[in-house]
């Protein structure tokens, strides 16, 4: 679970992140939408406690971020827009490589299944990376959200720059991880997946939160409306 309470990040006088509360559940996949620069960015950098607040407090599973750093790391899973792989390493080797940086420890078999289950063609398990598209990269990703067992996903524009069938697969990712309980936030600006596969969505402006809703209770086309009405207003 994630929570924000009365979260607030400035820079000088600048207020990147005003008096934010949210809480996303286990299961949950929180979108958070919003034109650039509102503020989607500090939000989960606040999670990530890459930056620390201005005022207020952060929860992963209950615990504040400040005060168990350490441990509330390691039940994140970070995947940002460009995810950071060994070019030279193939894809088996950087999962090798970062599950023994967390010390885990697992057979070849079961990284070539973690791999597969995140949906890599088995033929470029064993390729080095730098020959991998970024949906590749991504899925790479995934497998090592998998193997941490990691109860919390953040997302940073996970899916910009993918084709419509790379960004698909993704979705489908985000999904059985759903199923399995992780708590997700992803900031995109794909309307149309935060509408197909997130649970729950939020609209950010100026570094508000300024409309938070299930999926389920807006069509595509009532989200588009709101989210150009806010964009223009
Ligand atoms: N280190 C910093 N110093 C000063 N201002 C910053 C810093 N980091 C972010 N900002 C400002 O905070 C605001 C929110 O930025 P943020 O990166 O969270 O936006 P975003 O919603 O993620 O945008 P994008 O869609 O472009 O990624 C922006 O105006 C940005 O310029």
């Amino acid at each position: 679970m994630l929570e924000a309470k009365n979260l607030t990040k400035k820079y000088g006088n600048f207020t990147a992140l005003n008096e934010l509360n949210l809480t996303v559940n286990p299961g949950d996949i929180f979108c958070l939408l919003g034109a650039n620069g509102a503020g989607k960015s500090t939000t989960i950098n606040l999670f990530l406690n890459f930056i620390a607040p201005s005022s207020g407090s952060v929860f992963i599973n209950s615990k504040d971020v400040n005060k168990y750093a350490q441990e509330t790391k390691s039940m994140i899973s970070y995947i940002p827009e460009n995810l950071m792989l060994y070019t030279n390493l193939t894809g088996i080797e950087n999962l090798e490589f970062f599950c023994s940086l967390g010390g885990l420890k697992y057979t070849k078999i079961e990284l070539e299944k973690l791999i597969i289950d995140a949906g890599l063609q088995p033929e470029f398990i064993h390729q080095r990376v730098k020959n991998y598209s970024k949906g590749m990269r991504q899925k790479i990703g995934i497998a090592l959200a998998v193997a941490r067992k990691s109860s919390v996903l953040l997302l940073d524009e996970p899916t910009s720059g993918l084709d419509p069938k790379a960004s698909n697969e993704f979705s489908e990712l985000l999904l059985s991880m759903k199923e399995k309980g992780v708590t997700t936030l992803m900031a995109t600006h794909d309307l149309f997946r935060a509408k197909n596969t997130g649970t729950h969505i939020g609209i950010m402006k100026g570094g508000n939160l300024i409309e938070e809703f299930q999926s389920d209770n807006i069509n595509f086309q009532e989200l588009e409306r709101m989210y150009i009405n806010h964009m223009h207003n």
